[in-house]
């Protein structure tokens, strides 16, 4: 097709004005960068549907933006406008290639990777990819895609030139999330995203759009959302550096720390991020989510004792998190024990980005989809063959720093790959240290992410602030690992009823300087295999 510009697509939809005039939206949403609009009538008969389309396509010509006419070819032949969208029960592409003149642009709504092949083979221009979430403005009759769907089907698209939009749901507050967690393992990303009532339903649509456009630009111009991510150190020393920075940042800016965990670690979870010096708020109400994602420093997602009511809080938290661009880290406990919590897990995952993901290898096979380490309950059975590998492609996958616990932990960013050899055997023997661990690693994030970008530049399109939470998950392990070396030396120390507050003690008293001296950590270079 002859090039058009899909980024910021307007889908209208009159029973959404709220009192506004049609054309006068329409012109605010051209004037605020909206690149292609699709007029949309599902209820006006042929004439009201012909002269809306007539004085849109005035309109939009005056501003040398494309019309794009829903289902209706006689009414896109009659306005002679650039192309239709078709749904999957339309005129099939083929006849309506015919029926267009020659040039005109076809579109094609498409649910599944089966229905992106198909409209590949038929020859469409561009796909509308949806839902990818629960919409307002249509019944949708089947489920939504989710943003962790929309990869394979982009990836089916690799080397043809059909381009690709997403729809369904879209709002300013969840387009970063949606851009970061589309792309294809390939690096296939989207074209453009199409929005209805986030422009036509808004009081100032204008700015709607002009938002919606910025942070779909900046998202864009990235060379993969992966690059962007997160502020990367140079070396292991300057990891180290950063660590005792950051140790010393959660000490003195004592950020709150939002954690939705669960029952059993509660209490410990709260006092271990007291003893490094931040301050914790164990929320789990839907309703204050969005408030207290602008106070807090990180969130914590912590699934160990799941209820269905659990849902609602953690979606909502993680949403407002990544609109408040501060770090979420999930802990998927358990992940393995039931289908429920897998397809939680997922859901949850559709939600919003995490920028920090920690389990054992049971866990983390979990989430990546492989057999090699199997799990019971919350224990993991067994490890990897190559965790270096599977690390770095797991953290590539998801788009987030991974952390895979053990006697060694493994930690990586998708291009390094980091060993951490401390801790005592006790940490394994008593309830909630990985769940602790959590705790500290978003103490850590929330300091590194505070401390970054503090002019606020830049930020349009980005979930976190940049901090540099690689070396803010390295300090965390090293923090409790280190603590548990010192707290198991202790006299007073006799068992696992002895050290939980010994450990605590010692996290408390840690100082930088003893981190660097005890710290044992390596770098590896590796090669990837094919390991998730
Ligand atoms: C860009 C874009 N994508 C998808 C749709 C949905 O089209 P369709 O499946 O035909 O459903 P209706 O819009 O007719 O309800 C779209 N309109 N635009
Ligand atoms: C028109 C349409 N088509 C969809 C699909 O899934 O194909 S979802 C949708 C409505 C999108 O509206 P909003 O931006 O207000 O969520």
């Amino acid at each position: 097709m002859d090039r058009i510009d899909l980024s910021l697509y307007l889908v209208t939809d009159r029973s959404l004005l709220a009192g506004k005039d049609f054309l006068e939206t329409l012109e605010q949403a051209l004037l605020g960068g909206v690149t292609v609009v699709q007029i949309r009538e599902k209820t006006s008969d042929t004439a009201e549907f012909l002269q809306l389309a007539q004085e849109s396509k005035t309109l939009c010509d005056r501003y040398e933006i494309p019309l794009i006419i829903n289902d209706r070819i006689d009414i896109a032949l009659a306005v002679n406008a650039r192309g239709v969208h078709l749904g999957q029960s339309d005129m099939p592409i083929g006849i309506a290639r015919r029926l267009m003149p020659a040039g005109s642009i076809i579109g094609i709504s498409c649910n599944s990777l089966d229905e992106v092949r198909r409209a590949r083979d038929a020859g469409a221009d561009y796909i509308g990819l949806g839902a990818v979430w629960e919409t307002q403005t249509k019944r949708l009759t089947k489920p939504p895609i989710g943003v962790r769907g929309l990869g394979v089907m982009l990836e089916a698209l690799d080397g043809s030139d059909i381009k690709a939009v997403a729809i369904g749901g879209i709002k300013s507050t969840n387009l970063a999330r949606l851009m970061h967690g589309s792309w294809s393992q390939t690096n296939h990303g989207l074209d453009g995203v199409a929005v209805v009532s986030d422009i036509v339903a808004s009081p100032e649509p204008k700015k709607a759009a002009q938002i919606l456009k910025s942070i779909f630009m900046a998202c864009k111009t990235a060379v993969s959302p992966f690059d962007r991510s997160f502020t990367s150190p140079r070396s292991r020393d300057e990891i180290l550096d950063n660590v005792l920075n950051i140790m010393s940042s959660v000490r003195t800016r004592s950020p709150l720390v939002h954690q939705i965990t669960n029952v059993v670690v509660s209490n410990q979870s709260a006092n271990i991020t007291l003893a490094m010096g931040a301050s914790p708020i164990m929320a789990t109400a839907p309703e204050e989510m969005s408030d207290l994602a602008k106070l807090s420093g990180a969130l914590l997602v912590n699934i160990g004792t799941l209820r269905a009511e659990s849902l609602e809080g953690m979606s909502k938290g993680g949403y407002f998190a990544n609109a408040s661009k501060t770090p979420v880290i999930l802990d998927p406990v358990g992940i393995g024990a039931s289908d429920f919590r897998k397809s939680f897990v997922n859901e949850i995952l559709n939600c919003w980005q995490p920028s920090v993901i920690k389990g054992n290898a049971g866990e983390l096979a979990v989430l990546a989809g492989s057999s090699e380490a199997a799990s019971r309950g919350v224990d993991s059975l067994g490890g990897f063959q190559h965790p270096v590998s599977f690390v770095k492609q797991l953290a590539r996958k998801e788009r987030c720093i991974i952390l895979l616990t053990g006697e060694t932990d493994y930690i990586s960013d998708g291009r390094r790959v980091l060993l951490l050899k401390n801790g005592d055997p006790m940490l394994g023997q008593i309830t909630g240290s990985g769940c602790m661990l959590g705790s500290c690693i978003a103490a850590y994030c929330a300091a590194a992410n505070a401390s970054a970008n503090e002019g606020n530049h830049e930020l349009e399109g980005k979930l976190t602030r940049g901090g540099d939470l690689l070396s803010a998950t390295v300090g965390a392990v090293l923090t409790l690992t280190i603590a548990s070396e010192l707290a198991r030396k202790r006299e007073d120390v006799r068992g696992i009823g002895t050290f939980l507050p010994a450990l605590i003690d010692e996290v408390a008293a840690l100082r930088p300087e003893t981190v660097r001296r005890l710290a044992r950590v390596e770098e590896v270079e590796e090669t990837l295999t094919n390991a998730v």
